[in-house]
């Protein structure tokens, strides 16, 4: 996984199936740590925990929820398994060696004096003892997460989208989001078009504005150049967890 997917696209499926105006499941969700803790400690149990504090909903309408850290955190399943069993779960997985660089570009721009990719990766960098207490690395450690989801959570309740794949064909990936939440599919081919500075697709124009709308300055940031071998090195630690990931969900997202 994944880390805050606070898409233009997740408010766009929230507009048109909630209506601009209703307020969104999501709110402003927020990538930074402080927002999502205090999300994660809004889930509590019962009838006085998130669900609450969510907008009231009707008949045809979805609330949607975004968290990114929900995925690696411990009590989320069972905490969201007792507000409702039959919520639907969506995770945006990409690359781990990827997520987990971007990951730390995204730290070192808030605190430049951290010490450097390579070093935070490894227990022992001769021996290839990689580091997975670190953070930016523990949480592509998707098969273990999902573990802990699956305990709660049948798999036909948890869509997977592929966060390369949201860049190449974001309408095929929301085709099959929308196909999960059992909408009818209104976002298509026909609201994207590839920015290429941007170097992501953004949206044509949404419901509450005419003008075109792209992810913000924060996305698509330049990675930090990292040691080759060192890539090499986390490739090869990831491979069995993406192999038993791919198994688990029956998807190969082809990140060998
Ligand atoms: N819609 C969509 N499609 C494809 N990729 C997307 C999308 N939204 C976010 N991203 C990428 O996810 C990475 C983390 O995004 P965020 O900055 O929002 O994360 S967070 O705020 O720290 O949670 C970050 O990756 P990098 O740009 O590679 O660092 C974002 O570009």
């Amino acid at each position: 996984m994944i880390r805050d997917w606070q898409s233009a696209w997740y408010e766009e499926v929230d507009d048109h199936y909630r209506g601009p105006n209703d307020g969104g499941g999501g709110g402003e969700g927020g990538g930074g740590g402080g927002s999502e803790k205090r999300e994660i400690d809004m889930i509590t149990d019962g009838p006085e925990g998130r669900a609450s504090l969510m907008p009231r909903t009707v008949g045809s309408q979805i609330t949607l929820e975004k968290t990114p850290s929900y995925f690696v955190t411990q009590e989320a399943p069972r905490r969201i398994f007792n507000m409702s069993r039959d919520t639907k779960l969506i995770v945006v997985v990409r690359n781990p060696v990827t997520r987990a660089i971007s990951d730390y570009t995204q730290t070192l721009s808030k605190k430049p004096d951290i010490p450097t990719f390579e070093g935070l990766s490894f227990r022992n960098r001769t021996l290839g003892l990689v580091d997975a207490s670190w953070n930016a690395i523990r949480i592509g450690l998707y098969a273990l997460h999902l573990e802990s989801w699956l305990r709660y959570f049948p798999l036909a309740q948890i869509h997977f989208v592929s966060g390369e794949r949201l860049i190449t064909d974001p309408a095929g990936e929301m085709g099959r989001v929308q196909d999960f939440l059992g909408v009818k599919r209104l976002i298509t081919d026909k609201h994207f078009y590839f920015n290429k500075t941007k170097g992501f697709p953004c949206l044509k124009k949404t419901e509450s504005s005419l003008l075109p709308r792209c992810l913000g300055k924060s996305k698509g940031r330049t990675h930090v150049q990292i040691d080759p071998e060192v890539i090499d090195q986390l490739r090869e630690f990831y491979r069995p967890y993406n192999i038993k990931f791919y198994e688990a969900v029956g998807q190969d997202f082809r990140w060998e």
